[in-house]
């Protein structure tokens, strides 16, 4: 079943003499179950893919599907994102007025979701990925790799089928940045759909497929199981 489907998609940011073209016509599809990692350059346009894959912008041209959503038709495309889409961002985007657990609470709160089944869930998902001791920590009580686990947490939190990763390694050591790839792999084997965005050929290893971003086009596209066995 797809998940993600980007058809012909096309960004241009600003116009005439200063446009810049982020993605020239770019087809993708990632079903359930499946990790896509996305590589390439500084620049090639793997953060503009991932905002056009979860509907935080908008392409040019061309169509990006969800499930059978064409997202141009959705009119309230950030309640879409808190039901069906996990993203983590590379500036983490936690509130630092809230600690961690309400951090995670918080997309299934705004889904109308009570606080109590809420902080349950929470906790659920930061025991996964060991982090259960930092919920009633604030952001800035945490280090940075801390926080990027809270974000992740809530990237996690509820039944989203598709998770967009922007980095998620980046503040993390190696085993921890191992752990937080073990848990996307482990919530793909679930059912969810998974585009990593990494420049760490080891963390690409976990994935199903690597797709190669040159100048905002795909240039290659590799099947990790052929290429090495994991
Ligand atoms: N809002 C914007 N306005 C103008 N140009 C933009 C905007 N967002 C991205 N760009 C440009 O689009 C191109 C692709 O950017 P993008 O951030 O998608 O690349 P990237 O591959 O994620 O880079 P990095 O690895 O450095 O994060 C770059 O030339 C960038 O400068």
């Amino acid at each position: 079943m797809t998940v993600l489907r980007l058809a012909e998609v096309a960004r241009v940011h600003g116009e005439g003499a200063t446009a810049v073209h982020a993605l020239r016509g770019v087809s993708l599809e990632v079903g359930a179950g499946e990790l896509v990692a996305v590589m390439g350059p500084s620049g090639s346009g793997k953060s503009t893919l991932l905002n056009l894959a979860g509907g935080l912008d908008r392409p040019t041209s061309g169509t990006v599907h969800l499930g059978e959503q064409d997202l141009s038709t959705v009119r309230d495309l950030a309640s879409l994102r808190r039901r069906g889409v996990g993203y983590v961002f590379q500036d983490l985007n936690l509130i630092t007025s809230l600690t961690a657990a309400e951090n995670v609470m918080l997309p299934r709160e705004l889904d109308g979701v009570r606080s109590r089944l809420a902080r349950q869930e929470a906790m659920t998902v930061l025991t996964q990925i060991d982090a259960a001791h930092l919920a009633d920590r604030f952001p800035d009580e945490l280090s940075g790799g801390q926080r990027q686990r809270v974000a992740i947490a809530r990237a996690l939190v509820g039944e989203r089928r598709l998770l967009l990763a922007d980095e998620p390694t980046g503040a993390l050591d190696t085993r921890a940045g191992d752990e937080i790839l073990q848990t996307l792999r482990a919530r793909c084997d679930a059912g969810a759909a998974v585009l990593l965005v990494t420049h760490e050929p080891r963390y690409a290893a976990w994935a199903d497929r690597v797709v190669f971003l040159r100048d905002g086009m795909i240039t290659d596209s590799t099947d990790v199981s052929l290429a090495s066995a994991r």
